[in-house]
């Protein structure tokens, strides 16, 4: 691979101490960011003189396999919990090798785009084959395209989001704007309808699945965060609140420091696929 100056390979016992994935690091006039091959999942961005923009777990393991606590994964090709018990949570790519296609630099505006895919052969998982490509950006701001094609000889539902977890000081304090008057599913009420009525707040667990949502949403915090998404038609408000987090190893007491505001399409927003047929949505993230 020839060097790229904006682009470095590292892995995660070099950036964290932690053996086990490999990662690209950008860097540029207009932003740092980190990169796990593993999931295509953006684990930090920072834009020149701005706040991190992501929040991963200091207790975030970094094994092949495992899931990493933070940054933006990727869940798909099923969103949350499966009909079969006995399969995992949030669908397959977040734990798989993607490939690094293509990594460029735009000379007028500096910023990077890496292309990342994940080509799924069919199996007991997910029967469907089916390709996946994220176009990362990284300028300003933090941008995802992704396209989803079904491989398959058969019609397949997809669900699916970029579940990311932002950075905030307290979460206690955070109110997300750009949901009111918006129904949402309560996951910690065996999934009501309700109807929100002004802005998102996290005064203990929350757990929420606004379908049809409007593409905008501000998250009010220490320099406020502006997600605007394209074809995502279901945001997901999550936090754990102190009790549950602390049966989660890798949140524990970290859970004041981050808000999870995913953007995708999941419940009564799946994507239907045909045979052959593909679809796009974007996400674009800033602080
Ligand atoms: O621990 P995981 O599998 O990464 O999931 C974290 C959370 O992800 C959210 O999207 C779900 O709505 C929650 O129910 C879930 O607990």
């Amino acid at each position: 691979m020839t060097e790229q100056a904006f682009l470095s390979h590292t892995n995660s016992e070099t950036l964290y101490g932690k053996p086990g994935l490999d990662l690209l690091v950008v860097e540029t006039r207009l932003c740092k960011a980190v990169v796990a091959l593993q999931g295509a999942q953006v684990l930090e961005f920072q834009a020149r003189d701005r706040a991190p923009l992501l929040w991963v777990s200091p207790l975030a393991t970094m094994e092949p396999g495992v899931a990493v606590r933070g940054g933006v994964p990727l869940c798909l090709p099923w969103f949350g919990e499966h009909a079969d018990p006995t399969k995992p949570k949030h669908g397959l790519v977040r734990n798989q090798l993607w490939q690094l296609q293509e990594s460029r630099q735009d000379d007028a505006s500096g910023e990077v785009a890496l292309q990342l895919q994940f080509e799924h052969p069919g199996d007991d998982l997910f029967p469907t084959p089916f390709i996946c490509t994220l176009r990362v950006t990284l300028g300003e701001s933090l941008g995802f395209e992704l396209a989803l094609e079904n491989r398959g000889d058969q019609p397949a539902a997809f669900s699916w989001a970029l579940h990311s977890y932002f950075a905030v000081d307290d979460v206690s304090t955070v109110k997300v704007g750009g949901l009111d008057g918006i129904e949402y599913l309560d996951k910690t009420l065996d999934f009501a309808r309700h109807r929100l009525s002004g802005e998102q707040t996290f005064s203990g667990e929350v757990d929420r699945v606004f379908e049809s949502a409007p593409g905008s949403q501000v998250i009010d915090t220490e320099q406020p965060i502006r997600t605007r998404s394209d074809n995502c038609h279901t945001v997901i408000t999550w936090n754990p609140g102190a009790e549950l987090a602390s049966t989660i190893n890798d949140i524990g007491e970290h859970y004041r420091n981050f808000v999870c505001v995913e953007h995708g399409n999941a419940f009564a927003n799946h994507w239907q696929l045909a045979a052959g047929e593909s679809a796009k949505a974007a996400l674009k993230l800033s602080r």
